[in-house]
């Protein structure tokens, strides 16, 4: 059964070293959050999967790692400065300051209808009322006074003031000089270096329509509330593609993308039955946006929460940002661009004539994945003697740890040098990383195993090397051979040496 709450995943993260607080030892950063050493191995495994799936695993993408602090007018274009922001309101009082949606879905429900009557709103269409509250700021601070909104922080009926857009990106300035314009911003997405490098792509690979090109990286969002763990955090990574395609087809191709990715969740073992398909409606969609399909993953204490958007985002992108706008017949409504050098453009796989494709865009942010693949292999058991064992049934190919190899004396020189030499061996199978684990007892190593996702355990014992040990005569027959554990099932069978690379291989690929 997978994680009942967050709280046991977050304990389970930092008791294993998976994930911690981004700099603890000076009280903390919020929404700032470090991977250890287990989690820095799960992250890389499931960006390779997804690097495995989308771009070596199709003949029609291309990869690329664009630069995190980009040049402004890259984010002016794109819409980001003008648009990129969520409503804010601060509590005089308290002078602490919230998220103007999360505020108010935070509160009792008939606080928040009396909101919904002060608005003249239905409380069943949650998006609408945001809306009106932002439309009419005075009329908003005036109902979530009257209706006693309160603040988290005191506990008591807020002051609050008119809500206001609060731009989520990080500034930066440039090079030694301080003048007005020498600053840039971190990407606060990952796509649009993506769009700004769409033509050197196409000019050095000579790719034709359709085709995606496909990026992993940082990405940074300066959150009013950064909450819930790693799910809503203000440097976040994120696994992009944009797929490119004949104005026309991208309906076809929008449902490729939402079937492919839904197939590729479950791979990492995340069912379809944990996500809920979401077909925004139109009143909700980004501005670029001709249709979106938001992938809700049903999280532990969150229930159902973005964990990847799969977008149609028309020409809306490359239109903003190529030059010669007026000559190109674009679909989106684009706001005037003099700055662009670049024509981007693509000859049309049937007329020839330059078009400007439309993108498909899925989305997926790296942390909610995490989160979500540790939240389904999170597994509680009663063992048949009675004791609870917490398990990790992460799928091989993402586990931090491919493979203990335990000497079960980690004194006895003739059984650690056997250790070490298999431990060498499995580690040149590039599988993953192998694990010489000497640090315990043999019974706690296999709980710390089964709780960061070990698939199989190896154990070095006397018998191995033809010593008797513990007031034992050694079993000839057992020389040679080594113990696997399996962390599903617990079984423990006896393996030679000689055939493990190709048994433990098997059972990873
Ligand atoms: N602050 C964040 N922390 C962690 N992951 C994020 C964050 N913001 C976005 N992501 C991830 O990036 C993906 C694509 O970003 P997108 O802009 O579509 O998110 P969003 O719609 O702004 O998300 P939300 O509505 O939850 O803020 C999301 O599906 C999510 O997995």
């Amino acid at each position: 059964m997978p994680a009942q709450n967050m709280e046991e995943l977050v304990s389970l993260c930092k008791r294993r070293g998976f994930i911690f607080q981004g700099s603890e030892i000076y009280g903390g950063l919020q929404g700032f959050y470090d991977y250890g050493p287990l989690g820095v191995e799960l992250k890389n495994n499931i960006k390779a999967a997804w690097w495995r799936s989308n771009v070596y695993e199709r003949d029609d993408m291309e990869g690329l790692d664009a630069s995190i602090i980009m040049h402004r007018m890259v984010l002016k274009h794109s819409g980001h400065e003008a648009t990129f922001s969520d409503p804010m309101v601060d509590n005089r009082k308290t002078k602490k300051r919230y998220r103007l949606d999360h505020l108010v879905k935070e509160q009792k429900p008939a606080v928040q209808q009396a909101v919904a009557d002060a608005m003249e709103q239905p409380l069943d269409n949650f998006p609408a009322l945001v809306q009106a509250l932002v439309k009419k700021p005075a009329q908003a601070s005036a109902a979530l006074i009257s209706a006693g909104v309160r603040d988290a922080f005191s506990g008591e009926v807020g002051d609050w003031t008119e809500p206001k857009p609060f731009n989520m990106m990080f500034k930066t300035t440039i090079g030694p000089t301080a003048d007005e314009d020498s600053y840039g911003y971190l990407r606060p997405e990952t796509a649009q270096g993506i769009f700004t490098n769409f033509k050197n792509v196409v000019d050095s690979t000579s790719r034709r329509l359709p085709f995606g090109i496909a990026q992993i990286g940082k990405a940074f969002r300066n959150e009013i509330t950064p909450r819930n763990f790693i799910f809503r955090v203000r440097e976040l990574e994120q696994m992009e593609i944009e797929f490119f395609c004949t104005p026309g087809t991208d309906e076809d191709w929008h449902a490729h993308w939402l079937e492919k990715r839904l197939s590729w969740w479950e791979a990492q073992g995340v069912p379809r039955s944990k996500i809920e398909i979401l077909d925004v409606p139109p009143e909700d969609l980004a501005h670029y946006s001709k249709r979106t399909y938001d992938l809700m993953y049903d999280y532990p204490t969150l229930g159902h929460e973005e964990i990847e958007g799969i977008a149609n985002r028309s020409d809306y992108d490359l239109g903003s940002h190529t030059k010669s706008q007026s000559e190109l017949g674009l679909v989106a409504s684009v706001e005037e661009n003099n700055d662009s050098i670049a024509k981007l453009t693509i000859p049309h796989p049937e007329t020839n004539k330059p078009v400007v494709p439309f993108v498909i865009e899925p989305s997926a942010g790296v942390d909610r994945a995490l989160l979500a693949v540790m939240s389904e292999a999170f597994t509680k058991e009663t063992l048949e003697n009675g004791s609870e064992r917490i398990v990790l049934k992460l799928k091989p190919h993402l586990a931090p740890i491919k493979v203990a190899v335990i000497p079960l004396a980690r004194n006895r020189e003739e059984i650690t040098t056997v250790a070490r030499a298999i431990k060498a061996d499995l580690q040149s199978l590039g599988l993953g990383r192998v694990l010489y684990e000497d640090s315990g007892n043999i019974g706690k190593a296999y709980r710390r195993h089964d709780e960061v996702g070990t698939p199989f355990c190896v154990t070095v014992d006397f018998d191995t090397v033809g010593l008797g040990g513990e007031g034992k005569v050694s079993d000839p027959a057992l020389l040679n051979t080594v113990t696997v554990r399996d962390r599903d099932t617990l079984a423990q069978e006896r393996v030679q040496i000689g055939e493990l690379n190709a048994w433990i291989r098997s059972r990873l690929v």
